[in-house]
């Protein structure tokens, strides 16, 4: 899955006889060695893009490719790909509220068999993020900083091939969007995941590798 491909994309909403068109024809490839940034207005379609990407939504016409290959249909087999293949990032964290920070890293792989020790590599990753102490915390216990880092090593627990980041730092105050950026770019070098960032904030995406700019639900400039 080195790259994505967006093909003659496009979604469109309807609600009470009324169609929204959120994407209108994107063609857009990303490749797994960029740290790109999506930029746009709000509702030029952005968060609409990412879950399609993401294979948590469906376009009402076009393709993504993963790597030169559809995505599968099947329901379960969809999110077999997703868990093998993606991890995801909110603005609103979504941790679990009733789990510790160690339990909500592990929450991916709870009820899956996987081949390597969960709990070890679910410390480590909470570790990589600055977090080793805060094992046994609950998220109300955490600062925002805090719980967007948990959701990064929740992410990182099945290593993903993309990571995709919708607004990651959007809650967060600029010092400590700073601190989830440059974690986001480290985790980028070091593990070799691609990663997708949505992002309104124009300084941050001046320092990805790719800008993708959107308007409308198209994109106006790569
Ligand atoms: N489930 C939905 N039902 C109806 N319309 C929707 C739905 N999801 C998105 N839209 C519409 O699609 C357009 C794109 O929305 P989207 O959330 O992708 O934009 P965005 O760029 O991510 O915005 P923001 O920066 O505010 O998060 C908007 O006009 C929105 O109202």
């Amino acid at each position: 899955m080195q790259s994505i491909t967006c093909e003659n994309l496009t979604k469109s909403f309807k609600g009470d006889g009324v169609e929204t068109f959120a994407l209108q024809n994107i063609h857009v490839t990303f490749q797994q060695s960029d740290f790109t940034a999506m930029i746009g207005p709000s509702g030029s379609g952005k968060s609409t893009l990412l879950s399609i990407i993401g294979t948590l939504d469906e376009p009402s016409n076009g393709k993504v490719l993963y790597g030169g290959e559809h995505s599968p249909r099947k329901s379960n087999a969809v999110a077999n790909f997703r868990f093998e293949h993606i991890g995801f990032i909110f603005q609103q964290y979504h941790l679990l509220p009733t789990l510790t920070a160690l339990e909500n890293v592990l929450s991916p792989v709870m009820t899956r068999k996987v081949d390597y020790d969960k709990t070890a590599r679910a410390k480590e990753l909470l570790d990589r993020v600055g977090l080793a102490e805060k094992a046994g915390s609950l998220p109300s216990q955490l600062s925002g900083g805090q719980q967007q880092r948990v959701a990064i090593a929740r992410a990182l627990i099945q290593e993903p091939d993309w990571l995709l980041a919708d607004e990651p730092t959007g809650n967060l105050d600029s010092e400590t969007g700073e601190m989830v950026f440059q974690l986001l770019q480290e985790i980028h070098r070091e593990k070799g995941c691609g990663v997708l960032f949505v992002t309104h904030d124009e300084t941050l995406a001046e320092r990805a590798d790719q800008v993708v700019r959107m308007v409308d639900g198209k994109i106006v400039s790569e």
